[in-house]
């Protein structure tokens, strides 16, 4: 959870105007306690202008390891813009879900007193390990058994949710607590169930190169953890849904 001083300007300024804006987000968010690991959003962080000012800082050092890497940019017409590229694609895309705000979900109450199992699903995952930064590709299922006090959330946003916790380096075993969590606190039902199945590239592409290996997941709270015949439905009706 963000510290509210966050959002105070006044609060938590603690890096001059000359450092870099990354060290300057970085301070912010130190000074006030917030946790900044690669799988932790930093929106309320940040300040007007702040993200344009990252990604032209990321590209900056992107092109550093550009130059590690012997890449010869400036007569390569192929890579010579490539850190400007990675710049975008890690700050806009496929770790975007760390720069900006979850999205607003459309609620109703419950008022037919729903209380019957819910399955979404199959919702596409892309995602990145943590690790190496390599893709990771997969589905997700989310059941929910909602009560009379229950939040009914639009069918879209379950989608977008997931996009928002899945667009950041991830390990699949926090990203589906992580899921977990944000759709617990907005719908408060009796009982939540997550499914993800996924490839991670970091071992198709590079490392042990096992093509065939994909990781299957779930959490379970509530009605789905102590009713064993919920827990059932939920998961045969997923695999009709799988096939
Ligand atoms: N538990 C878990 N492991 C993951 C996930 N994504 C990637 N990994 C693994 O994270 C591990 C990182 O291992 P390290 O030994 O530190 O890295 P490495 O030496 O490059 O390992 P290799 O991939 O075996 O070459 C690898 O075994 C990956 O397959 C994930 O979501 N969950």
């Amino acid at each position: 959870m963000l510290d509210r001083s966050l959002t105070d300007r006044t609060l938590c300024d603690a890096a001059p105007e000359e450092t870099s804006v990354s060290e300057r987000i970085r301070a912010r968010l130190t000074e006030c306690g917030q946790r900044f690991h690669a799988n932790d959003n930093i929106s309320a962080a940040l300040r007007e202008g702040e993200l344009e000012a990252l990604r032209g800082e990321v590209a900056e050092r992107m092109q550093g390891v550009l130059s590690a890497l012997v890449i010869d940019t400036a007569s390569d017409h192929n890579t010579a813009e490539t850190a400007k590229r990675v710049a975008r694609m890690f700050v806009d895309e496929v770790f975007g879900g760390r720069y900006r705000p979850a999205p607003e979900l459309t609620t109703f109450p419950n008022v037919s007193r729903l209380n019957e199992l819910m399955i979404v699903g199959p919702i596409v995952v892309r995602s990145s390990c943590s690790h190496h930064l390599c893709p990771i590709m997969g589905r997700v299922w989310i059941g929910v058994l909602p009560n009379a006090e229950s939040e009914l959330i639009g069918l879209s946003k379950y989608a977008r949710l997931t996009d928002w916790i899945m667009a950041r380096p991830q390990i699949q075993e926090e990203a589906v607590v992580m899921l977990a969590d944000e759709l617990e606190t907005r719908i408060r039902p009796d009982g939540l169930a997550i499914v993800m199945e996924a490839e991670h590239f970091c071992m198709h592409w590079r490392g042990v190169k096992d093509d065939q290996s994909v990781m299957t997941n779930s959490v379970m709270r509530g009605a789905f953890l102590t009713n064993a015949d919920l827990r059932r439905e939920f998961l045969s009706l997923r695999r009709i849904t799988r096939e």
